[in-house]
């Protein structure tokens, strides 16, 4: 009864050929049986995910170590005879698995600001001799073509990004020179100009204390204020307004430094910190400049070196500004005129680096005299922004 309720085909002519006969097994029945096992229960998901851990874990078993990770405790020691020559050492010795010839050459570096006048500089010495070099820039005064022609170069990157946004690179050194460098500019947007001192270099700082990379911040000379002492060694303390309008890039400097060497002290990172003496203005009051390879040596040198704290980069050689308008009337142009104008508040009245400190521990000192630096300059420019390539 029961098998009448759930089969009702009984009742239907059966065929004629009906008599029972086992069907041939087909010759591929054997192989059929692991498969549909596999696929039963989702045993196949549960292959595929085992195949994914065991090759996780394999990768991770022969990674080589990370080179940098014992560089912290590494710029602590104090008799490293070369650090650039151990630096490659461990670069290079930390590609265990990489055939021989594929292993990186130099060293991995960070250059925030890379795409401004002093980065774009830099960062052609650090390319030419061997390094590879990430530009992080923001563009708000750097130009892409200040860069332009490491384009292509696998050793070469340039990444649009703000520094006061966290990013997460793996280098070995980190130049950190990202801020608005002329009154002009760090003017322009005050608390933004602010921010990205303080901010921007926390950022970074924590970068390198995460990393375990070497950390250079450029500072200004502007950090001095307007000096009651002349001329200024680095443990002068400075005589800067608080609330003026300069204060955003004085305070937001002297802050950066603040940061960089509790960081040094706190977290064990590297601090240095630079003095260009570059502030061009007008009036009576005096100034120094140098010439911008002197800086980016005295930069790689300070970098490259075993010493941690502020360095003035200068050079000494002070003039009026009016003395500096008549410089370039002598070497460029005899034509050009010189206007005066009133001059901005809280501007400096006279700045001059002692940089006695610079070329007993760095041996550096600057080479190229503003006379001799200034037609440099021009032409340097003139190939930036005209890319008369005649004029260099
Ligand atoms: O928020 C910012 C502001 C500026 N920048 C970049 O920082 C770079 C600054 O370069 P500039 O050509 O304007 O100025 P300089 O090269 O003369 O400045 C350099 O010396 C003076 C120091 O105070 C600066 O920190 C250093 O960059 C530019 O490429 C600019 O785009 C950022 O990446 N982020």
């Amino acid at each position: 009864m029961a098998s009448e309720l759930t089969y009702r085909g009984h009742d239907e002519p059966q065929p004629k050929s009906d008599a029972y006969s086992p069907k041939p097994l087909k010759p591929w029945f054997p192989f059929l049986r692991p498969i549909r096992y596999m696929l039963r229960d989702q045993r196949l998901l549960f292959l595929f995910i085992g195949i994914a851990i065991a090759t996780v874990f394999f990768a991770a078993l022969s990674r080589p170590p990370r080179p940098h990770h014992n560089s912290y405790t590494y710029f602590h020691s104090a008799n490293m005879p070369d650090r650039r020559l151990e630096y490659q050492h461990r670069v290079a010795s930390s590609g265990g698995k990489i055939p021989l010839g594929l292993k990186p050459k130099g060293l991995r570096v960070l250059v925030t600001g890379g795409a401004g006048f002093v980065g774009s500089h830099l960062v052609d010495r650090l390319i030419n001799r061997g390094d590879s070099v990430i530009v992080v820039d923001n563009f708000f005064t750097g130009r892409k073509e200040n860069v332009m022609h490491h384009f292509g170069n696998p050793r070469f990157e340039l990444i649009r990004h703000d520094v006061v946004e966290p990013i997460l690179l793996e280098v070995d050194q980190i130049y950190h020179l990202a801020c608005p460098a002329s009154p002009v500019h760090y003017k322009f947007n005050p608390v933004k100009t602010i921010k990205t001192n303080v901010v921007g270099t926390l950022n970074m700082l924590g970068l390198a204390k995460r990393i375990g990379a070497r950390f250079l911040l450029t500072s200004t000379s502007e950090v001095y204020g307007d000096p009651l002492q002349h001329p200024q060694v680095e443990t002068y303390w400075g005589n800067v307004n608080p609330i003026g309008v300069r204060s955003c890039y004085d305070e937001g400097k002297r802050t950066a430094e603040t940061l960089a060497m509790d960081y040094h002290r706190g977290a064990g990172v590297e601090a240095l910190r630079k003095e260009p003496l570059t502030v061009y203005g007008d009036g009576k009051q005096t100034r120094s400049f140098q010439y911008v390879s002197d800086l980016v040596d005295g930069l790689m040198r300070l970098m490259e070196g075993e010493h941690v704290g502020p360095f003035n980069l200068g050079n000494p050689g002070e003039f009026t500004m009016l003395e500096l308008a008549q410089v370039v009337q002598e070497t460029i142009d005899p034509e050009a005129r010189i206007e005066f104008r009133p001059n901005t508040e809280d501007d400096p009245h006279k700045r001059k680096p002692d940089i006695t400190k610079a070329r007993e521990q760095l041996g550096w000192e600057p080479k190229v005299p503003l006379r001799k630096g200034l037609p440099l300059m021009v032409s340097d420019f003139r190939q930036r922004i005209f890319g008369d390539h005649t004029a260099a």
